[in-house]
């Protein structure tokens, strides 16, 4: 038997029949991850002729998701059905041989090789089909779909659109019954984003099921069918077809931002920290610009400024430019445009270790590979950005006593959990490498802490304790940037919170205790609309 669609299937009428309908489905399912319900008792039907849109902020459930549809995972509970049949999906060729291709965020695709050959990519050369006969299969998903692709062209060398258009056509080649798009317009231009809108509507009408996650209200409710929001792991609400072409495009937005950011009846919202922010301006960035990478967003525009004592959040869905302007800031990335001060004087054009002597520190949301060598001992990592620097280094020679020394200090006054300093750091958990970094961000003259999803991935006892740090360190007058995904977190620590939405910050907002309305009003620019002032709970 292959390992496809268990054929241990049950038959429709053994089903209920609400799982009958639809191509494919999910039941109840729930999936744990240690310490995280990642979905929590889903049920979904997906339905061919529909473009079914999940939306839900950063770990929500989407791509755990997905991951069950598309072979990656199976749920600790519940099922999944196949044209009403109970079904399991154990691994990614079980779900391609059930007709669900999965394009995801990051191209599968081999840059180096042409367009026909990642076409064909996976099949045995002797089941290879002839170039001839591809090439006439093409010339039909032109027509059809203005799929238009240049088959002997090398893949790295296409446009993210055109590439994305190769993964669909491949999905079309297998004769898929199920196109999952994975975020699949955030690097697209809005043009080719509309492309791709329109072509999902051509490919539901010729009966595929499209299900399609992305993180804009705006092209959920023009290019999605139905609509589902996730939240932590629990759908949240469904908005089927009926419903959605009842409702404008304002009151679809208002309710499906309701269903994303906003909070049960009755759930305590966390209390604010009081405002430490003092007059003096510590940071200062205009109208700074950076480029982005091949598949990460660059940085348009950017403003503003940060007072003494100021924690001032940066909101958005991961991968709006937030890590971009970081380093930025920290002098990692080039500017391309604007200026940063450090307490009045201009350090655009200084470099990373000039800005931390004068006091600028960035803590990575990358603790592993580009905040830390995993294999090196504590010690080693609490000056990895002193290098050839006093008082660690005399003359260019390392001075190990005097290193160990500072390393100790840091582990007692950081209460870092470690045997002793000469621990390799990648053998702490998340929380006390997170200690270790923090530690040696502020070590010396710090002025300004820029800090990149400090929480991110703690157990709830570290969370905690680095949010007081966070609070602690403005108190005593430095400045803190602080980026996250986390809204609760952001509202709990910030004096201003700036949203970042394709590079650009949307809008600066006071976080002045409104909670709920403020809350919306974050989450609708987090997902691409125009500050709404107005928004109501
Ligand atoms: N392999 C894993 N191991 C541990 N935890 C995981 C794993 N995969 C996901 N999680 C956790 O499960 C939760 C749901 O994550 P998931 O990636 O499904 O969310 P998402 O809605 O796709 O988010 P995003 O928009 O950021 O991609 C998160 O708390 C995440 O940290």
């Amino acid at each position: 038997m292959s390992a496809s669609v268990a054929h241990a299937t049950e038959t429709m009428t053994d089903l209920p029949s609400q799982e009958r309908a639809g191509v494919i489905g999910v039941h109840g399912v729930t999936k744990r991850f240690p310490g995280v319900i990642a979905v929590d008792n889903v049920s979904l039907t997906f339905h061919r002729g529909e473009v079914h849109v999940l939306l839900g902020e950063n770990g929500a459930g989407k791509s755990t998701l997905v991951g069950m549809l598309s072979g990656l995972q199976e749920p600790d509970e519940g099922h999944l059905t196949l044209n009403g049949h109970k079904a399991r999906l154990a691994s990614p060729s079980a779900s391609l041989e059930a007709g669900i291709s999965t394009v995801f965020q990051h191209s599968m695709l081999v840059p180096t090789l042409t367009v026909l050959e990642n076409l064909t990519l996976g099949a045995p050369w002797h089941e290879r089909p002839p170039r001839a006969r591809i090439a006439a299969r093409m010339e039909e998903l032109k027509r059809e779909f203005a799929l238009s692709l240049p088959l002997d062209a090398v893949v790295g060398e296409l446009s993210l659109g055109q590439q994305q258009q190769i993964e669909i056509a491949r999905a079309l080649l297998r004769d898929s019954k199920v196109l999952i798009l994975d975020e699949a317009t955030s690097m697209l231009t809005p043009q080719g984003a509309q492309e791709l809108g329109e072509r999902m509507q051509q490919l539901v009408r010729s009966g595929l099921a499209v299900i399609f996650i992305t993180h804009k209200l705006a092209e959920a409710y023009r290019y999605g069918n139905r609509i589902s929001v996730l939240k932590q792991g629990a759908l949240a609400g469904e908005m089927g077809p009926e419903e959605l072409k009842a409702m404008s495009e304002e009151q679809a937005v208002d309710e499906i931002v309701r269903l994303m950011f906003g909070r049960e009846a009755g759930t305590a919202s966390v209390e604010n920290r009081k405002s430490t922010a003092r007059d003096s301006i510590v940071l200062k960035v205009e109208g700074l610009s950076t480029q982005g990478d091949a598949d990460v967003m660059g940085v348009r525009d950017v403003s503003l400024a940060l007072r003494a004592g100021e924690i001032v959040g940066v909101a958005g869905i991961d991968g709006n430019g937030q890590k971009q302007l970081a380093e930025a800031m920290a002098g990692q990335r080039p500017l391309i445009a604007g200026h940063v001060e450090l307490e009045g004087e201009d350090i655009t054009r200084a470099s990373v270790a000039q800005r931390r002597r004068k006091g600028l520190r960035y803590l990575t949301d990358d603790r592993l590979s580009e905040g830390s060598v995993s294999a090196f001992p504590i010690s080693e990592n609490t000056v990895l950005k002193d290098i050839g620097q006093p008082p660690f280094w005399v003359r260019g020679v390392e001075r190990p006593q005097r290193i160990a020394q500072h390393a100790r200090d840091l582990i007692a006054r950081f209460s870092v959990r470690t045997p002793n300093e000469m621990t390799p750091i990648g053998r702490l958990s998340g929380g006390n490498i997170q200690k270790v970094l923090l530690g040696r961000e502020l070590s010396g003259e710090a002025r300004v802490v820029v800090f990149n999803k400090p929480t991110y991935g703690l157990d709830l006892k570290n969370i905690e304790t680095s949010r007081q740090r966070i609070s602690d360190i403005a108190e005593r007058g430095l400045g803190v940037l602080l980026i996250s995904t986390d809204l609760d977190e952001l509202m709990a620590l910030s004096d201003r919170i700036a949203v970042m939405e394709g590079g650009r910050i949307r809008g600066i907002v006071e976080n002045d205790g409104s909670g709920e309305a403020l809350r919306l009003r974050i989450g609708r620019m987090m997902a691409g609309e125009e500050d709404h002032k107005q928004a109501t709970p």
